[in-house]
């Protein structure tokens, strides 16, 4: 970076002498202070003075060949004057280096364009008119260094610090800013190279105020990177015009004509920017609240996902409750309707739970129920299977396209299992923690109802109560 930096600072020195009215080397707009500027910004003041140094060198040797020695050290030593005094009141005035704002943008003209421009031209127009001493007058020779170091800090520092920092991928802008870039720089072309002066000049010739319509659609819709690429280009080109001999601003001295045409340059360039830079400005918030609702939304969606989940499952045990119950045997029952496939339900029953509480204690007692839908869990496991808390220490299955065989066979290894477990029960005539289980099967009928099979899983959960506990029961009803 420390390499090329002279470099850029050289041959953009280079390039405005060559756009420079002779003899007197008057420019149109002066830009290699945008590129010490530019850079201070963009990284921070960092190395700074090594930065200044090797611009300052540069400045001198390619001032070397236009003016005296002494001239060229004056000079370059105006222009750094500048650019610090500008970094430095940017800096104090507390400015953000992107310009990106409307209000930093105001603060960089504060700084650049009018304070540090102003300071160095007076600078620079004492040390001509002291040495030379036959220059133009004092007042023309500040306004016309003024204006130009002015316009090329205001142009070409946005524009060099949008080429540094990455473009946003949200201003994909390139298709209709080159298709608006073309059109301007056409009639760019056409205006600026109306006529060669003198007599063949056309009598109605365009004007380059014509120029801020294309340049204000770009600042509208495209980025400031665009707007100022634009404006740069309009700069040079008409910066070209008006010393090669073409009169775009009409018949004037030769000063004037260099004054008109910075006038025009100021005002496509503080219009057009200042339009690019708040419409950025307001493209950038209306994107953040986007953002802000999108992650907003994301984040409803979610609760609401969360809390669907959580109104159809039982907190204490994490297994369906009693709506998703409902909810599942209605769907199960219309699908076996509909394929003529059998539905089985089993119904559990922790035995002697009162008991079990009264002995060990309620906590105690959540955590067997918290066992007991582990255990069901992890047998009942076919896809469709269904394993709900169907109120205090009931737990329920549904088992779609489970034949009789299978699901008393299930409920069988679950009973077994958790008194295998052998949980301590000592109010238990069993001494373990036992339960008993209804179960039914039913290929759904056109006049039968959910009810049926839950009606019959209970009479044969009853029975198993009734028969001793711990114990499978199956309905008597036609299994499939
Ligand atoms: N710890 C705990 N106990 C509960 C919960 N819900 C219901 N119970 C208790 O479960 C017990 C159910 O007792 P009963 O309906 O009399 O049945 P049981 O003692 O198991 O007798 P049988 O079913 O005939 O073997 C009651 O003491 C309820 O307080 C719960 O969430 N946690």
């Amino acid at each position: 970076m420390l390499l090329l930096l002279p470099l850029l600072h050289f041959a953009s020195v280079k390039l405005t002498l060559s756009l420079a009215r002779s003899p007197e080397n008057e420019v149109v707009v002066w830009l290699p202070n945008a590129v010490l500027l530019a850079a201070l910004l963009h990284w921070r003041g960092r190395r700074g003075l090594a930065m200044a140094a090797l611009t300052f060198a540069s400045d001198v040797y390619a001032n070397l060949p236009v003016f005296p020695a002494t001239h060229a050290v004056l000079l370059s030593l105006c222009n750094l004057g500048e650019v610090t005094l500008a970094w430095l009141l940017m800096r104090r005035l507390g400015a953000s280096p992107e310009l990106e704002r409307i209000q930093d943008f105001g603060r960089f003209l504060l700084a650049g364009p009018l304070i540090g421009a102003l300071t160095a031209s007076m600078m620079a127009g004492l040390a001509l008119c002291t040495l030379d001493g036959v220059h133009p007058p004092y007042a023309t020779l500040v306004l016309l260094w003024w204006f130009g170091d002015g316009l090329g800090l205001l142009i070409y520092t946005p524009l060099l610090l949008s080429f540094l920092r990455p473009a946003s991928p949200r201003t994909s802008d390139w298709p209709q800013g080159a298709a608006m870039m073309a059109v301007t720089l056409a009639a760019a072309a056409f205006i600026f190279t109306q006529g060669d002066g003198g007599d063949l000049r056309p009598h109605v010739a365009m004007t380059p105020q014509l120029l801020l319509i294309p340049l204000l659609y770009i600042a509208a819709r495209c980025s400031l990177r665009c707007t100022a690429l634009a404006i740069a280009l309009i700069s040079l080109g008409s910066a070209w015009s008006v010393t090669t001999g073409h009169h775009p601003f009409g018949d004037a001295s030769a000063h004037e004509t260099i004054l008109r045409t910075q006038e025009y340059i100021l005002t496509l360039s503080t219009i057009g920017m200042g339009l690019a830079i708040m419409l950025g400005e307001q493209r950038a918030l209306a994107h953040e609240l986007e953002d802000k609702v999108r992650a907003r939304t994301e984040e409803l969606e979610a609760s609401n996902r969360l809390l669907a989940q959580l109104s159809t499952t039982d907190s204490l045990t994490g297994v369906a409750n009693r709506r998703r119950f409902d909810e599942a045997l209605a769907r199960e029952w219309a699908r076996a309707q509909r394929t003529g496939e059998p539905l089985s339900l089993g119904l559990l029953d922790v035995d002697y739970f009162k008991a079990y509480n009264d002995h060990y204690g309620h906590q105690a007692g959540d955590e067997c129920l918290r066992q007991v839908a582990t255990l069901m869990g992890d047998h009942v496991r076919r896809a469709g299977d269904l394993v709900a808390r169907y109120g205090g220490e009931e737990f329920a299955f549904i088992s779609p396209a489970a034949g009789a065989e299978d699901a008393a066979a299930l409920a069988r290894t679950i009973c077994a299992t958790l008194q295998a477990q052998a949980r301590p029960h000592m109010r238990s005539p069993l001494g373990v923690l036992t339960a008993s289980m209804g179960v039914a099967t039913l290929v759904p009928g056109k006049d039968d109802s959910p009810d049926t099979l839950f009606r019959l899983a209970d009479q044969a959960l009853y029975e198993a109560k009734h028969k001793g506990r711990n114990r499978v029961e199956q309905a008597d009803a036609p299994v499939g």
